[in-house]
């Protein structure tokens, strides 16, 4: 590892300059902007930026390296040099032997690049910010000509906003010509991208519609240093906490391997002011709090984020629960847990799905004699077995099923009597007193068989758990905090559980969730629970995973249906947009199936002939038989490709991943092809009850068909595609009119 050489004062005005001759090691830092460059760049050229940074490291002067100004750099502290022959690093240099690497690009790119950039030392933050002009004035000048002309008529967005208080709030002077040419919220959208961080949040705070005051208070106060802020001094400004934000500080090349090959670290380091508010928020909630958003607003990044702020407070001796509806998601969450926080972090935080967390209490307090978990399918298979038995045959076992779990399980009625009593609220069909009595009837002898072969639904096992917990003094509560992911997937008996998993107190309970997203058949509401979030509840509204084309085309597939804010109110998904643009989705018909998935190989190859890596790449279909004609196809042309099942993680090389649609949920993708969109296979029929034996349920079947495929199509982050053989699907309707 490098010695970093030990310098006094800034831009090169003391100390050695580079030039001079002199065999000295520097100190190579990395911008947070590096690994977006990096991660473009091929596997063979990564390695060579390896060795580049390790030669500058050496000595910055040799002459392999190349290392100059380039002729019409804005900045005249920018550097370019030499990492292969048609590749240069584009680099910043101010103090003496420290150089900054912004990019490494294709030679001409680099010295596009190196020209319209500049770095200063924040006046608010005091941390060094890069200011990536070229980008921001190109992405001013390349939006479409009808964008720009429907902005003529409006007025500037930021009129109200004079220079001195972009100054004060810490937005760069070179930045402001750009922002009042701004005069919409599309524009805003596709620049924030090219900003340092604090002038990002400003520009999203303001054109949110903040005023200047607010910003201050919630924004720039919130990110300034105490220092005074001396502009020159930059080996101060590098130990302040905003450029450490912003740049990896560091010389040693295997860190900066490891850090280049990890995933997702942008959210790990920058949250949107909206975000931070609910993550990191020092005043206690006075109870139960609640966030909800699309998909893609961040909501899993906001509940890591606020279990790691709660776990720093934590007493000793307590633990923190972050829970959600299934295993793979737990597990999914607990990996990136550890990414924020480490072990330590861990250590302080039980991550499990909400089933096991049930099964465990239920074990606890049985032991040997605990019955065993069923899964949903084979309790769906038993209602079926149950129902065929009838002589006659009345009742059918899906409205079984869903009576059983929506009216039984979730008001824990454990008697004929109660079940007289019960309300059946949401339920389609209405039962009189001796059809009431056949059906308890049934549930009855369901129950029977389940306690004769030892065994429980996992919602049963849910509502004993509840039962038990509810029992418990609140010393015995074995939570400080309870963070929920995905909440809009829980049925009642989770939540009556979670309740009595923690004492009713400031920040008992942090609930996020999408109920757009809601793929089971649970749906209820918060304060039935007990669970009070009024008055702290927020609405995140800006997607960072989905382009603003993708975002379109999956807002369409679910043209009017209503959807509820997990507390029986009306959930709208106003406001809610993306900060990235991309190409338009594919929405295509094909005459077979044959022909769908012929079209579906060359698609696939297409994105891999364009840079998206096999396992960047997902096929997935609301069927098993889909999925594997998808997959057979694939690997018959050749090309790599896994079937993800169960809880299984493919390996990095395994190929493209094909997937049912419920085992795609909080998974993320560069390009998704969503098949088998015909109306044939979407809807599912057998998911969906007819309408003649209960009119409620199935609207709320098909509304869970439709949100299947809108969690399906938000994956994507860059391409998606959509596409059936015969009939398209109804859910696809707006799209076919237009
Ligand atoms: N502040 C941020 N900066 C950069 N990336 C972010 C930020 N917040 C979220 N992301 C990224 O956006 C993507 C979506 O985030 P996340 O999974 O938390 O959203 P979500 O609302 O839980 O999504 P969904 O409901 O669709 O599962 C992830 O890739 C995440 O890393």
């Amino acid at each position: 590892m490098a010695r970093p050489a030990r310098g006094r004062g800034g831009c090169g005005r003391t100390g050695r300059h580079v030039g001079e001759g002199l065999m000295a090691a520097a100190k190579v830092v990395m911008a947070d902007v590096f690994g977006k460059y990096y991660e473009a760049l091929d596997g063979q050229v990564q390695a060579q930026v390896l060795q580049f940074i390790m030669k500058m490291q050496r000595d910055p002067d040799a002459n392999g390296l190349n290392l100059k100004p380039p002729k019409g750099a804005r900045d005249k502290r920018v550097r370019t040099a030499r990492v292969t022959d048609n590749y240069r690093a584009v680099l910043m240099h101010y103090a003496d032997r420290i150089y900054y690497l912004v990019a490494v690009l294709p030679h001409d790119d680099a010295y596009g690049l190196a020209e319209g950039i500049l770095f200063d030392i924040n006046k608010v933050t005091g941390g060094i910010e890069l200011i990536n002009l070229g980008s921001l004035y190109g992405t001013l000048s390349g939006r479409s000509a009808e964008d720009k002309a429907a902005d003529q008529a409006a007025p500037a967005l930021f009129q109200g906003v004079s220079d001195t208080d972009f100054e004060r709030l810490g937005v760069h002077g070179s930045i402001v010509p750009a922002l009042r040419e701004i005069r919409s919220d599309e524009a805003v959208l596709g620049i924030v991208e090219t900003l340092p961080k604090l002038a990002r949040d400003v520009i999203l705070c303001l054109a949110d519609g903040m005023t200047v005051e607010d910003v201050w208070e919630q924004v720039s106060s919130a990110a300034a240093t105490e220092d005074e802020v001396d502009t020159e001094d930059y080996e101060a400004a590098i130990e302040r906490p905003a450029t450490k934000e912003a740049f990896t500080v560091t010389g040693d090349v295997a860190a900066f391997g490891r850090i280049l090959s990890e995933p997702l670290s942008a959210w790990r380091i920058f949250l949107h002011p909206a975000q931070r508010a609910l993550a990191e928020r020092a005043t206690p909630y006075r109870g139960p709090a609640r966030v909800t958003g699309g998909p893609g607003t961040g909501k899993t990044v906001v509940a890591l984020h606020r279990v790691k702020a709660l776990a720093e407070r934590l007493p000793p001796g307590q633990a923190i629960l972050l829970t959600t509806f299934t295993t793979n998601l737990a597990n999914q969450l607990r990996s990136l847990l550890e990414d924020l926080g480490g072990p330590s972090l861990l250590a302080k935080v039980d991550v499990r799905n909400i089933d096991k967390v049930a099964f465990g209490i239920v074990r606890d307090s049985f032991g040997a004699n605990s019955p065993t978990p069923l899964l949903d399918n084979e309790i769906q298979r038993r209602w079926k077995e149950l129902a065929q038995e009838q002589e006659p045959q009345r009742w059918d076992g899906r409205f079984l099923d869903a009576e059983w779990k929506q009216v039984v399980l979730a008001q824990d009625v454990r008697s004929r009597d109660e079940y007289f009593a019960a309300s059946r609220a949401g339920r389609g069909r209405r039962l009189n007193r001796p059809e009431r009595a056949q059906v308890w009837a049934l549930v009855e002898e369901f129950e029977r068989r389940l306690d004769r072969d030892r065994a429980a639904g996992v919602i049963q096992l849910a509502a004993q758990a509840a039962r038990i917990a509810s029992g418990w003094s609140e010393e015995e509560a074995p939570y400080r905090h309870v963070v929920v992911d995905e909440a809009q997937d829980l049925h009642a008996a989770h939540w009556k559980l979670l309740r009595a998993l923690v004492v009713e107190q400031d920040d008992d309970l942090f609930i996020v969730g999408d109920a757009h997203q809601r793929i089971y058949d649970n749906r209820t509401s918060l304060s039935a629970h007990g669970i009070n979030v009024r008055g702290r509840s927020k609405r995140l509204t800006l997607n960072y995973r989905t382009t603003r084309q993708i975002l379109a085309a999956s807002l369409g597939l679910l043209e009017t249906e209503e959807f509820d804010d997990l507390d029986g109110q009306r959930e709208e998904l106003r406001g809610y947009r993306s900060v990235l643009a991309g190409a338009a989705p594919e929405l295509a018909g094909f005459p077979t199936q044959a022909a769908e998935v012929a079209a579906l190989v060359e698609r696939v190859r297409e994105w891999q002939a364009e840079g998206i890596e096999p396992h960047e790449t997902v096929v997935v279909a609301r069927t098993h038989a889909t999925a594997d004609a998808a997959l057979k196809a694939l690997l018959d042309s050749g090309l790599a490709a896994v079937k993800v099942t169960g809880q299984q993680t493919p390996l990095p090389d395994a190929g493209v991943h094909v997937m049912t649609m419920h085992r795609i949920k909080g998974l993320e993708y560069r390009a998704v092809a969503v098949i088998g969109v015909g109306e044939d296979e979407v809807p599912q029929a057998h998911a969906v009850t007819p309408p003649s034996e209960d009119r409620q349920q199935n609207a709320s079947d098909v509304r869970r068909e439709r949100s299947l495929l809108f969690v399906s199509a938000t994956r994507a982050r860059e391409q998606l595609s959509i596409t059936w053989s015969g009939d398209p699907s109804r859910f696809l309707r707006r799209h076919q009119e237009g």
